[in-house]
């Protein structure tokens, strides 16, 4: 039925004579101020002999007055009325039983927090009539305010627009534009509207901020509404394939909008083409390009799209990161007094005000007393400020209430036609004894204390939540698990961390149960488990089948493992380790699975990587060229503490330590590749290193450094690619003694049998240098030792102990005996700290032909009587990364590097909110 009708319908109608129906006081907000009826359709109704109460209200937006002269009665009591009309639910003790109530009820998806009302109902014997389901033969709703939506919206986001542009530095005509309810009605705000578009006309919009482009999701009601709005300001339109052009090189005395259709965004994942009937059968086989082809060119997104679950999202959480990263613009006149943009992407206003819907982020709506929140990405938070990095999201969900007068025409003209019919209800009667036309009838949720057969669904519904609610109580609730494998010298501080979110419990899972035991105590939400990942294969499936991620802090060869495991039941995993060839196999099956895998996000591997991409993309964004590359890290002890031999302690697994000395290298020096082979060779690689002269460093080859050249894009300019281990001067000197005695080995050694006879320090050397005579004289044996291993490096040998009549903890190879040994040997001690040097020299060649050195510089100290710098820098990016994961912002599959901006920038801005602080320096 078309609008208008109404008036046919209740022209010399007898049937309604004797009819009563109300016009209830609207009490769920209070910027309710629309009516279902205007006072235009009371008249009608009473000119047809239909009695209509009007409830007193004086915050309706039409005066109780104009409805008394549309004939209504003014009181308080509308018990007389067989049907109730109002706009939002009704508490449940002012429903009156045996009464129709037409009203949008929210009950349709089983809202937890309108269910008492649908019980009241039902019991009180209420007919409910949802405008929500008034409906036409293909499903078209018939009755709404969508238009007024999109009106309100418009307003909304131009108002806000200029106070974000403000807080940018910009004053802009749209600070002349208020929030929708601050009109009196449309025609006024389009007349505000039109004033701020002849300022644009005149050039008033600053230059520095570029042109500006309004982007339209949906062509219905919604989005003509905000068009109409949009198109009183001078504007061109142009198609979304235009829509770069004008965003970087438009008019500034115009603004640019473009209407966006699904066609123009939404791909057959097997090879492109939109279908639209293929795609409402299977959404899932569908990606959106919108966030790549469309939203990097828009300053506002105008989103008015109908969004179903299981279809793909406009802007997910990555998408938002990648978005609201620098801008670069350099033919944009900018200065001090005049900044560019941070980025293109300025203001959303998202109508359809769909939580966690289309646009990923928006989890929870604001309202018309606090209409904006600024989402920074890269925190994944927002703020209630204008201030600060972020993009502006109004999210109201009841916009048409703030132009209520238009908003009740409208609605009621739609509404009227069906209210002839809505009006013969009698709730005391059967359904049956009625003659409603199809879209009301299919309208009614509840009658005659049943809900009717269409809606018996949200019983069903209802009982399928309350289970999965006591299911989820069952498992805490929302909280989410975290495994996190391996106890270890840098596990502390990424528990931490995790625990500070109260919606998570951890499972602390080690092979020493002193450890997991020591590491949780005095924390909730955290269970120590005692396993040995590999020695009990069952255990770990179980433990991996019931949490939602996995970290592995384990020893990085235990890692593949693990992820098999995860690849198995398809849960998401972090490491702080390298990404082996071992791991990588597992990349497609990662990808089969649909999980995320993020390794090297530790310290190094991990905020070097971080801490070279920020500057390597900041030098190509600004077309610049990355020549060399000389990166080095170290984690030492103190200088103060660097009392022993090898000037060394260890803060991370000593195996590794000592395992990391014996490994092959690879590196870039001015365009010769040097190939370093395996066995300590590294270490005749070593070089004084003098970037803090006040530290005595000596630095050698960490690795293939080789390989990152390609991973950080730098390929092709790069003529030097070195990264390299940073250690105090005498550490490499001692390292070769042991290397020479062969107490590095990592093969098996008949005399470190673990059944074997016991052994002295002593003996093993004797026997590493071949001597038959066990009893030789310490002098003798120390001249020994110099001859194989040179005189300069014999002081630390004797110094660690090593020619002592100490017995062995005998643990089958040399490497390991020692690492087992030495761990005990060169502790941090109680009163010892740790400090963390990293150091990046990044020479820049820029478009000019100038050339620069950038210097960025890491020194992070532990705390004596806390965690040491190495658990910090290694335990806090990667629980930073493990947060992540779990919340969705990353969200790639397969294993995954932290080499991308969306996700090294948030984990360097919460590791800087952290207290970490890098030094950068040109020179
Ligand atoms: N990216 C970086 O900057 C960085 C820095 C330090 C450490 N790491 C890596 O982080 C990981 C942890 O380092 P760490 O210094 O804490 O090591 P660690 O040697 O101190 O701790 C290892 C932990 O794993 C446990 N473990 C060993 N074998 C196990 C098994 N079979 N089953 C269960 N548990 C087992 C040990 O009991 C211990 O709790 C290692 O892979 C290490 O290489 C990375
Ligand atoms: N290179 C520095 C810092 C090393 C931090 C530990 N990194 C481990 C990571 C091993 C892994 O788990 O893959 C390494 O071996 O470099 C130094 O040696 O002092």
């Amino acid at each position: 039925m078309k609008p208008g009708i109404g008036n046919k319908l209740f022209m010399n109608s007898t049937k309604f004579r004797g009819k009563v129906i109300a016009i209830r006081r609207e009490d769920q907000s209070v910027w309710e101020r629309r009516a279902a009826l205007a006072p235009l359709h009371v008249r009608k109704l009473t000119r047809a002999g239909v009695k209509v109460i009007v409830q007193p209200a004086n915050r309706r937006a039409y005066p109780t007055q104009a409805y008394l002269k549309a004939g209504a009665i003014i009181q308080e009591d509308i018990s007389e009325a067989s049907v109730i009309f109002g706009i939002k639910q009704v508490p449940v003790d002012l429903l009156l039983p045996d009464k129709t109530y037409c009203m949008f009820s929210h009950t349709i998806k089983a809202q937890e927090s309108n269910m008492p009302m649908l019980d009241a109902m039902l019991e009180k014997n209420i007919r409910l009539i949802d405008y929500e389901k008034l409906v036409d033969e293909v499903g078209q709703r018939v009755v709404a305010f969508g238009k007024w939506a999109g009106v309100a919206g418009m307003l909304n986001i131009f108002h806000g627009l200029g106070l974000r542009l403000l807080a940018l530095g910009h004053h802009t005509p749209f600070m002349h534009i208020g929030p929708a309810h601050n009109y009196r009605n449309s025609s006024m705000a389009n007349q505000s509207v039109r004033d701020i578009g002849y300022e644009i006309a005149l050039g008033m919009l600053p230059k520095s901020i570029g042109p500006l482009t309004f982007v339209f999701t949906g062509s219905g009601n919604v989005s003509q509404g905000a068009q109409e709005v949009f198109q009183e300001l001078p504007h061109e339109y142009v198609p979304p394939e235009m829509l770069q052009k004008v965003a970087e090189h438009g008019a500034p005395n115009k603004v640019y909008g473009c209407e966006v259709r699904r066609r123009h965004y939404l791909e057959r994942k097997s090879g492109g083409g939109f279908d639209h009937d293929e795609y409402e059968k299977c959404p899932d086989d569908y990606i959106s390009t919108f966030s790549k082809k469309i939203a990097p060119f828009a300053s506002v997104i105008v989103n008015g799209i109908y969004w179903a679950v299981g279809s793909p999202k406009l802007l997910t959480l990555p998408d938002a990161k990648a978005l609201l990263r620098p801008m670069h613009a350099p033919w944009l006149p900018c200065s001090e007094g005049a900044p560019p943009l941070p980025h293109r992407l300025l203001a959303i206003c998202d109508i359809s005000a769909d939580p966690g819907g289309s646009i990923e982020f928006m989890n929870e709506c604001t309202t018309i007393d606090t209409p904006f929140c600024l989402y920074d990405a890269d925190r994944n938070k927002d703020t209630k400020s204008f201030k600060g990095p972020g993009v502006l999201v109004c999210s109201i969900d009841n916009m048409p209430t703030q132009l209520p007068k238009e908003s009740t025409d409208f609605f009621g003209e739609l509404v009227l036609p069906y209210v002839s019919d809505i009006i013969t209800s009698d709730a005391t009667k059967p359904l049956e004894e009625h003659n409603f036309q199809t879209p009301v009838y299919n309208a009614i949720i509840t009658s005659n204390g049943k809900l009717t057969p269409n809606f018996e669904y949200i019983q069903e519904l209802r009982e399928s939540m309350k289970s999965k609610h006591k299911f989820e109580a069952r498992c805490d609730g929302d909280m989410k698990k975290v495994l996190v494998l391996g106890a270890g010298r840098v596990c502390m501080p990424l528990i931490e961390y995790l625990h500070r979110d109260e919606n998570l419990s951890i499972v602390l899972g080690s092979s020493v149960r002193a450890d997991v035991e020591t590491l949780s105590r005095g924390l909730d939400r955290i269970t120590p488990v005692q396993i040995d990942v590999i020695d009990m294969p069952g255990k770990l499936k179980e433990l991996v089948a019931s949490a939602d991620l996995v970290v592995s802090l384990l020893p990085y060869q235990l890692h593949h493992a693990v992820a098999e495991v995860c690849i198995d039941h398809a849960k998401n995993m972090v490491t702080a380790s390298y990404l082996t060839p071992d791991m990588s196999s597992l990349h497609e099956r990662a990808v089969q699975a649909g999980i995320t895998i993020v390794n090297e996000v530790g310290l190094d591997p991990g905020i070097d990587h971080l801490l070279a991409m920020e500057c390597i993309d900041e030098v190509h964004l600004a077309g610049g060229k990355v020549e060399s590359f000389i990166s080095y890290c170290g984690g030492l002890p103190a200088p103060e503490c660097s009392d022993n031999a090898l000037r060394y302690k260890f803060s991370w697994s000593p195996r590794g330590v000592l395992l990391n000395t014996l490994g092959t290298a690879k590196y870039l020096m001015e365009s010769k590749v040097v190939e370093v082979p395996a066995g300590g060779d590294v270490l005749n690689h070593c070089n004084d290193v003098n970037f803090l002269p006040g530290f005595a460093l000596e630095g050698y080859p960490n690795r293939d450094s080789i390989r990152y050249a390609s991973l950080y894009g730098i390929a092709a300019e790069a003529s030097t690619v070195f990264r390299g281990t940073l250690r105090f001067r005498g550490f490499v000197s001692a390292m070769q003694g042991l290397q020479k005695l062969g107490l590095i080995d990592p093969n098996p050694h008949p005399a470190l049998h673990p059944k074997g006879p016991e052994i002295t320090w002593r003996e093993l050397v004797c026997t590493l240098l071949g001597l038959s005579n066990m009893d030789v004289f310490y002098g003798n044996l120390k001249s020994k030792v110099s001859e194989k291993i040179g005189d300069d490096k014999l002081e630390a040998i004797e110094n660690m102990g090593l020619l002592s009549d100490k017995l062995i903890n005998k643990m089958d190879t040399p490497l390991d005996t020692l690492s087992c040994y030495l761990a005990e040997k060169l502790v941090l001690g109680e009163a010892d700290r740790d400090v963390i040097v990293m150091r990046h020299d990044i020479g820049i060649m820029w478009p000019n032909g100038n050339r620069e050195s950038r210097g960025i510089t890491l020194v992070e100290y532990g705390d004596v009587k806390g965690h040491t710098a190495m658990s910090r820098m290694v335990g806090l990016p990667a629980a930073i990364a493990a947060k992540m994961v779990l919340d969705g912002e990353i969200q790639e599959k397969g294993m995954v590097l932290p080499f991308s901006p969306d996700i090294y920038r948030p984990i360097l801005s919460r590791l800087r909110a952290e207290g970490i602080q890098v030094k950068d320096i040109t020179y």
